[in-house]
């Protein structure tokens, strides 16, 4: 295994890369031109928010099948190729939420009392112990944009100064802002027009780039004070420097820019902007984390594990992953038994979930049938990342339902899949914690621990048909493990699976093709 670092993690982070074992190579923020010349090479890439992973890298990156970001913001990864491709991304979003928090909390404290002013001409030796008064936070109204991980941990720092705390974002529940004593503002120009202090901490995505500008900006109070410690270009740039000019805003303090590095940025030349070079991670404690994080998360996702902050898959929590494993490997099993026994293309898939399994991630096990289903037929390679699309992509209708009892077991999975006027079904339970079972295939009943090589015989039940297969198999050298019988109707049609311990040869399918009764045979490898 290979993988690349192409910035700054800390070194424990690094101890636990090369310590996997894999080859680790640090090439520092690598010109754009070696990067795309040498990124074939690797399984693994780590990065943080300096590494452009676009659409053009990953066409580069044929081996690519990890992307780590050591850090929470991914707006410099471009998803929709990540996922195509079946490349996970990882992140650390917890990791270094206290020390942007903090940052951000610096950020008020510096401009409210003209902390970096002030420095600056102690600095030029001169003394002016009048010039520089600031304001309290103390009772102060302040409005935070985005109540997430950082916003919370600003608002609860910030009421510790006994401010007044409210705060816009319309995608998290009432019980949030009532959790943390933040009252809740509807709109943006409600919170904005009313507070003395607006921080910003939402992600950057198209909705948020540039929600505060000019507009917004105009119906501020005036002397309200700006912070943005989240994305640069959240807040636009040149209306910022407008607003100050027209002494709309009195101050901001910021730690990122729109198109970073910067150096050219208008917020450089005016006076009461306090600037940092996007250090809201940069601590000890942060850098650590992040590091040792993102490296267990991505030697975790090339060892082919559930990790647990995959950023374009469904998660789990470390508990519900032990519970739903037995789940996800029935499930990867129930998907790969349809393409190896009929070649019409499915039109939809239903899933239905019973008994116990209806409590568990049905997300994640959904993604493993699919990825089960997949896999006979695409040439690409199909992970938890891509199963989805590549389905979506073939036509493929996936319908969930749940149900929460099976008269037969304890935990069931039943798969319909409708091809053309054809409907094959195939379900499965899970007994005691990892016993797998295949309960049931078109209709008929069976209790079969699923094997490498299987196969399925269709036959007419009639008096010889055990003994022939038997027969059969023995005079090709294939040596039964088990063999189970279920029909519906006697003297009809009836199925016979049979486990075995080498994979018959085509030729040999079509000898136990031939035997008088026997209907169809397929082998399914699993
Ligand atoms: N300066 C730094 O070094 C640094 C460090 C860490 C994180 N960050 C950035 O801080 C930001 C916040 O991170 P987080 O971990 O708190 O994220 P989070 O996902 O936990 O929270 C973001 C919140 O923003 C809300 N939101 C999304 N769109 C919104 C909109 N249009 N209007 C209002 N609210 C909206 C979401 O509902 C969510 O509650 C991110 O941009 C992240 O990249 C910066
Ligand atoms: O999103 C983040 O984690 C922060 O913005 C930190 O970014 P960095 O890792 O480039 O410092």
């Amino acid at each position: 295994m290979k993988i690349l670092v192409t910035e700054k993690i800390s070194e424990k982070g690094l101890k636990v890369l090369q310590e996997s074992g894999a080859k680790v190579d640090i090439k520092m923020k690598p010109p754009r031109e070696e990067l795309l010349s040498i990124i074939a090479e690797y399984d693994a890439m780590v990065v943080r928010s300096y590494t452009k992973v676009d659409e053009e890298l990953f066409s580069y990156a044929k081996n690519l099948k990890v992307v780590g970001r050591a850090g929470n913001g991914v707006d410099n990864i471009h998803m929709p190729s990540a996922t195509k491709k079946g490349v996970i991304v990882v992140n650390t979003p917890d990791a270094n939420s206290v020390s942007a928090a903090e940052l951000t909390v610096g950020h008020m404290l510096a401009i409210s009392r003209k902390i970096p002013q002030a420095h600056q001409a102690m600095k030029k030796h001169h003394w002016d112990n009048h010039g520089y008064i600031g304001t309290e936070l103390y009772k102060k109204k302040l409005g935070i944009v985005g109540l997430g991980r950082i916003g919370a941990l600003v608002a609860t720092r910030m009421q510790a100064f006994e401010m007044e705390v409210s705060a816009y974002d319309p995608y998290i529940a009432d019980s949030r802002f009532e959790k943390f004593g933040v009252e809740k503002k509807e709109t943006l120009e409600e919170l904005i027009k009313e507070v003395d202090f607006v921080t910003v901490h939402t992600p950057k995505t198209k909705e948020t780039a540039g929600m505060i500008g000019k507009n917004e900006l105009m119906k501020a109070k005036k002397g309200i004070k700006v912070i943005n410690c989240a994305r640069g270009g959240i807040i636009n740039e040149e209306d910022l420097t407008w607003a100050i000019q027209q002494g709309i805003v009195e101050a901001a303090g910021i730690d990122v820019l729109k198109d970073e590095p910067d150096t050219t940025s208008p917020l450089f030349d005016v006076e009461n902007v306090t600037l940092t070079p996007h250090i809201g991670a940069g601590t000890v404690e942060a850098q650590d984390k992040v590091g040792v994080g993102v490296a267990h998360e991505v030697l975790g996702a090339l060892r082919g594990e559930m990790v647990t902050n995959a950023v374009n898959m469904p998660t789990l929590m470390r508990q519900e992953l032990d519970q739903v494993q037995s789940s996800l490997r029935l499930g990867e099993i129930l998907g790969k038994f349809y393409y190896q026994m009929s070649k019409e293309p499915v039109d939809r898939l239903e899933i239905i979930y019973r008994g116990e399994t209806v409590h568990m991630e049905t997300q994640m096990i959904t993604l493993a049938i699919l990825k089960g289903l997949m896999e006979p037929v695409v040439q690409e390679k199909v992970n938890y990342v891509n199963a989805k699309l590549l389905a979506k992509s073939r036509g493929i209708e996936v319908i969930e339902s749940q149900q929460s009892e099976d008269d037969r077991y304890l935990n069931f999975i039943q798969l319909k899949i409708y091809a053309k006027d054809k409907c094959f079904t195939i379900g499965g339970t899970v007994f005691g914690k990892k016993e797998l079972r295949i309960a049931e295939v078109n209709g008929f009943v069976f209790d079969v621990v699923p094997t490498p090589y299987m196969l399925i015989a269709k036959n007419i039940d009639q008096p010889g048909m055990i003994g022939k297969i038997g027969t059969n198999l023995g005079e090709h050298h294939i040596n039964i493990a088990t063999m189970q019988v279920s029909r519906n109707v006697q003297g009809e049609k009836a199925m016979m699976v049979l486990t075995i311990d080498s994979e018959p040869t085509e030729e040999d399918l079509k000898m136990i093709q031939e035997v008088p009764g026997i209907l169809n045979v397929q082998l399914v490898r699993l």
